[in-house]
């Protein structure tokens, strides 16, 4: 199977994974990218069968939209029973790293707003370190030299991302050669600088489940 149909399998067993639960009431949390495109296109069909859901990126509440399904504002909503999201790289702890589209900060959000944290992700995104991926840090334009200037003091080697835009406004510095022993404590120690709004590791609320696309099959990974 190619990365497709892996992002297609975990997509479908997210589907499964939540099909019993929808009820009329229930709002989910959707999250942004390829593998999130695949689950809202399953979503499509069950459109009926729950109220709508809260959108992590403008991308994502458009390609819902599209399909019919309502999209609601997180402040409306409070809390979501589910967030469904991809990762670009996830360890066995189900810490992530995430925001290689740019949306990190607001899946950031939605995810800490969520019961439940569903993770559905091809087999080669799951490490047993992470960083080899390069960490985005979504910054307040007016501080992404300091902020780079003090990546570099914590080890890595930060590049802006030149011409994205987040859907907040601000800017991304991704960290390169920056393998992350500590992800909880890199988490903390990333956001505590002036000018991050937030960092791309998903650690100190990680997944709860992971749905993980390999060659055998499905597998599913759940810590609690
Ligand atoms: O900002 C983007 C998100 O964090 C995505 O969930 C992540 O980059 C994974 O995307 P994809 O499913 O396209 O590999």
């Amino acid at each position: 199977m190619n990365q497709d149909e892996l992002k297609a399998a975990v997509a479908d067993a997210a589907i499964k994974e939540i099909a019993s639960q929808l009820e009329k009431d229930t709002v989910l949390g959707i999250g942004t990218g390829s593998t999130a495109n695949l689950f809202i296109d399953r979503l499509g069909p069950l459109r009926d069968r729950f109220k709508g859901a809260v959108a992590s990126s403008k991308a994502s509440a458009e390609r819902l939209e599209r399909l019919g399904i309502e999209v609601f504002e997180l402040n409306d909503v409070g809390t979501v029973p589910f967030y469904i999201d991809g990762a670009d790289e996830v360890n066995a702890h189900l810490h992530m790293i995430k925001g290689g589209g740019a949306a990190l900060t607001r899946e950031k959000i939605v995810a800490a707003c969520a019961k439940r944290f569903i993770c559905i992700a091809d087999g080669s995104k799951y490490v047993s370190q992470l960083g080899n991926f390069p960490l985005p840090v979504e910054v307040i334009p007016m501080a992404r030299s300091y902020v780079a200037r003090e990546l570099v003091v914590l080890g890595a080697e930060p590049v802006y991302r030149q011409g994205v835009v987040t859907d907040n406004g601000n800017q991304i510095i991704d960290c390169f050669e920056f393998m992350i022993a500590d992800p909880v404590a890199m988490e903390a120690r990333i956001n505590a600088i002036v000018g991050v709004v937030t960092n791309g590791l998903f650690a100190a609320r990680g997944a709860d489940v992971l749905l993980l696309g390999k060659e055998d099959g499905v597998e599913r990974i759940a810590l609690t």
